[in-house]
């Protein structure tokens, strides 16, 4: 199946599951993170700001926060790249392109993903053998995982039946070394 059909069969996927099943997926997927070492222990995180019938992220970013981490939510520039700004609670975000909320805060630029010690991003599926992901297609984040360094765990949220098998890859496309399902969370070849 090619990237664009498969896009669309797993957005309608999505939207035929219950609001309420989604959030509590949701929630299982925010605990299983929670609980990692890894996670607990990042300083600096960058995460998104769900929308839709993503994986929702809204607890995750404000459990981090509670938590003390310093977490950045991207900001969708005119050329699809992705800018990066603090979140510093719920007050502090406005909506941006797509109507998405984006922090209010000052932009630290193309770079800031650089530092960050945990990268969580958003996908539509993840291959189970080689952790390439299926975006929504703008190569948002193929440039900015392309700037990750080797050893940050970045880590794709899915829904159930998400991480799967034959996701077309594309020379560009940049692999994630986890996954985090309702199942829980896996590592990847990536
Ligand atoms: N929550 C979230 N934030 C994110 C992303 C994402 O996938 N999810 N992005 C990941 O890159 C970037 C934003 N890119 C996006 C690109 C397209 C659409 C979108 O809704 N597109 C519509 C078409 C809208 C139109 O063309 O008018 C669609 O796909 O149906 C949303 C975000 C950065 N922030
Ligand atoms: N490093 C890059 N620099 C510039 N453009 C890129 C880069 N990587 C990918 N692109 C472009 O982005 C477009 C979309 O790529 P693709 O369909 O793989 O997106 P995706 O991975 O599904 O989406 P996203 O990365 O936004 O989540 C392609 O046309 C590709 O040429």
């Amino acid at each position: 199946m090619d990237k664009s059909r498969l896009r669309s069969v797993i957005e309608s996927a999505r939207a035929a599951v219950p609001g309420d099943a989604r959030h509590a997926a949701s929630i299982r997927i925010r605990d299983a993170l929670l609980d990692q070492p890894w996670v607990q222990m990042a300083g600096l995180v960058a995460c998104y700001w769900s929308i839709g019938a993503e994986p929702e992220t809204h607890g995750l970013v404000f459990a981090l926060w509670k938590h003390g981490a310093t977490v950045m939510l991207p900001v969708l520039r005119d050329d699809d790249d992705l800018d990066w700004a603090v979140y510093d609670g719920p007050d502090t975000l406005a909506p941006g392109r797509f109507g998405i909320m984006e922090p209010v805060d000052t932009r630290r630029g193309i770079d800031a993903i650089r530092t960050a010690a945990l990268v969580i991003v958003p996908a539509l599926a993840v291959d189970r053998a080689t952790g390439v992901r299926l975006g929504r297609g703008g190569g948002s984040y193929d440039r900015a995982l392309a700037r990750v360094g080797p050893n940050v765990p970045t880590v794709a949220l899915l829904h159930e039946g998400e991480l799967m098998d034959g996701v077309p890859a594309e020379p560009h496309d940049v692999p994630v070394r986890y996954a985090a399902t309702p199942e829980g969370i896996v590592r990847l070849a990536g």
